[in-house]
């Protein structure tokens, strides 16, 4: 059985990245990529499906731990009768190789400990080839090489590689795990506490550039540190969480493989790193975007491989028991396919703020967002899937509109600021259609308030963003009778729903957490519209939601009193950064680009 979900932490080396959990066991790695196979699958299984695990040997022990200051590094100390021992996880940054470290100390007394590894590659389902080498083991399935190199002797036993030793206060025992691949040299092991420094040095250094000095610095760093360890080095891409099929339900069927670099979440991303004056990533990940975007506009995905590869074919895998049994386990995300109209608008709004925040524009960049604009100025009508990818057909989700009108508000702004050849007037003309359509159908007449597409009576949470993105401002009544029907109607126990899964039809079951994003938002809202208090308490109650080592999935279960789906998740994270920004800065929130600020928004 594993862990539950707030009891993992991460350790990664920003291209893969591994769950352990307060127990000292690795359930979750996927290797050498985040989108590849995992050779630890216990987390969505059993042991059967591979686990690397070290711990005291017998006895009653109890487990507390933390990450050492401004790092991904993680400390795990287990509590014994015979003494005190900590465990340091983390994976350093990585050059050629990628590599798993597992140093162990004896802080006090002697205590007796054992290691088991069990490497079940192909998603839990594979046991290697395992040959002793000198101070360890080579183990080879298919295209896969692991080598354990260990610091005391290691055997065989019951499919796994074992080691028991003793230490006593003072003593340093490692472990090392490198993948590799098979038809190639073994990599060499490395030295175990060279790489922790290197690895400290690393964090360390990352963080320390962090500009933002509000109240919640501590908090707001961890987020990022963790954003970063989700931002593959190689491309700039970012997953939206590193794990598949954690449940929105436990024993539901709303699990999803989210290893894969969401436009949304993305630039959502980008704007949380430039918030906090992270800005090398932020260039990255906009070389990444210009890439992916490659080819025609009108093949234009709402999503892509780390790579920017296009084909994310979802299956199931029927070996994989799921999580605390919730399945499916999916693998590839369909919604790959899906058309979300919001996407245009989070681009144009990144690279509008890109732009603001870096001055980094090049005229060639801005051709490919006319061409994406020809083509949403054909698309903007149509029905789509909507920012929650629903399985239940199309619809005119006002979500999906203002978020088209954001996109031809900030072209005619980046071209009339750059004096950019572009037809900025049929641009304002279309921007305006779009805010009037949306202010005549997406809202209801008799509620009141905003609803989630053109007709219905129901609400959708990703309408809180409207002040942010500068669609309407935060005093417009309309806006504040939106917020608070969603305060009414959304928030069961104060945290906020994306939707009422009961009465929407989105092709699924009923039944999901409150959305940890959507609560964030709800953050920023209350400030928008002047009740800063209550964007604070609610802030304070969200930041409890954090597991112990700061992480945050992507809902929250109010019954249940636990974290599910994907973990940690980029979303959560990233509402977390801009509402603790928000917080701190003088006046109201008036744009999701900070900058588009007053210009933005419209009566
Ligand atoms: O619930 C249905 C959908 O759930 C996932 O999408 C959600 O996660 C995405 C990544 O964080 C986010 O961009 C999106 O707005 C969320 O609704 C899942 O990936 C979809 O396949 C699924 O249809």
């Amino acid at each position: 059985m594993p862990s539950r979900i707030e009891d993992y932490a991460l350790i990664g080396d920003c291209e893969t990245a591994a769950l352990v959990d307060k127990k000292g066991c690795i359930d979750w790695l996927c290797w050498p990529d985040f989108s590849s196979e995992a050779c630890f699958a216990a987390l969505l299984g059993s042991c059967e499906n591979g686990y690397w695990w070290i711990r005291p040997d017998d006895g009653e022990w109890t487990t507390t731990r933390c990450y050492r200051d401004h790092t991904l590094i993680l400390e795990t100390t287990f509590k014994h009768s015979g003494g005190t021992v900590r465990l340091i996880d983390f994976m350093p940054i990585r050059e050629r190789f990628s590599d798993v470290v597992r140093i162990i100390e004896g802080v006090s007394g002697r205590v007796r400990m054992r290691m088991d590894l069990a490497l079940r590659f192909d998603y839990g389902r594979t046991v290697p080839w395992v040959t002793r080498i000198a101070n360890g083991v080579r183990a080879v399935a298919g295209p896969n090489l692991a080598m354990l190199h260990a610091s005391v002797p290691v055997h065989g036993e019951d499919l796994k590689t074992v080691a028991e030793f003793e230490v006593k206060q003072g003593n340093r025992i490692w472990f090392t795990l490198t993948y590799g691949e098979s038809h190639r040299d073994d990599p060499d092991p490395i030295d175990a506490a060279q790489a922790l420094k290197d690895t400290e040095q690393f964090w360390t250094g990352w963080a320390g550039k962090l500009e933002y000095e509000g109240k919640y610095r501590n908090i707001v760093e961890h987020s990022l540190i963790t954003l970063k360890a989700m931002t593959f080095r190689p491309t700039g891409g970012v997953v939206a969480a590193m794990t598949t099929s954690l449940p929105e339900f436990i024993g539901g069927v709303r699990n999803w493989d989210y290893r894969y670099c969401w436009l949304r979440d993305t630039t959502f991303t980008l704007l949380a790193l430039t918030a906090g004056g992270y800005y090398d990533e932020a260039a990255a990940w906009q070389d990444w975007l210009l890439r992916a975007l490659a080819g025609s506009p009108d093949q234009i995905q709402i999503m892509y491989g780390l790579r920017g590869e296009r084909q994310l074919i979802e299956w199931e895998s029927d070996w994989l028991p799921g999580y605390e049994g919730s399945r499916p386990v999916r693998i590839g995300n369909a919604a790959a396919t899906q058309v979300q109209l919001d996407i245009y608008g989070e681009m144009l709004d990144c690279f509008f703020h890109a732009q603001q925040s870096m001055g980094r524009h090049a005229e060639q960049d801005f051709r490919i967002l006319v061409l994406l604009l020809e083509h949403l100025q054909q698309i903007w009508p149509d029905p789509d899937e909507g920012i929650w990818e629903t399985r239940g057909g199309r619809r005119q989700f006002t979500y999906s509109k203002m978020m088209a009108w954001v996109a031809f508000d900030r072209a005619v702004k980046l071209a009339e600021q750059l004096k950019y050849r572009a037809p900025v007037d049929k641009w304002k003309k279309i921007r305006d259609e779009i805010h009037q359509q949306v202010c005549a159908q997406g809202f209801n007449q008799k509620k009141g308030c905003f609803v989630q597409s053109y007709g219905s009576d129901q609400l959708d949470a990703a309408l809180l963003l409207m002040p942010q993105v500068g669609f309407l401002p935060g005093t417009d009544p309309r806006v504040r009778a939106t917020v608070e029907a969603i305060e009414r109607e959304l928030m069961p126990g104060g945290l906020v729903l994306r939707y009422d899964t009961s009465k929407v039809e989105d092709g699924l079951p009923p039944g999901e957490g409150v959305f940890i994003a959507c609560s964030f938002w709800m953050v920023s809202s209350l400030k928008a519209i002047g009740r800063e208090n209550d964007a604070r308490k609610l802030f304070e109650r969200l930041i409890t939601l954090r597991n112990d080592v700061g992480l945050l999935s992507e809902e929250y279960d109010l019954k249940a009193r636990r974290l599910v789906g994907n973990f940690p998740q980029a979303f959560s994270h990233i509402a977390l950064v801009v509402a603790a920004t928000d917080l701190e800065r003088g006046e109201q929130v008036t744009g999701l680009s900070r900058d588009a600020g007053a210009g933005a928004v419209r009566g």
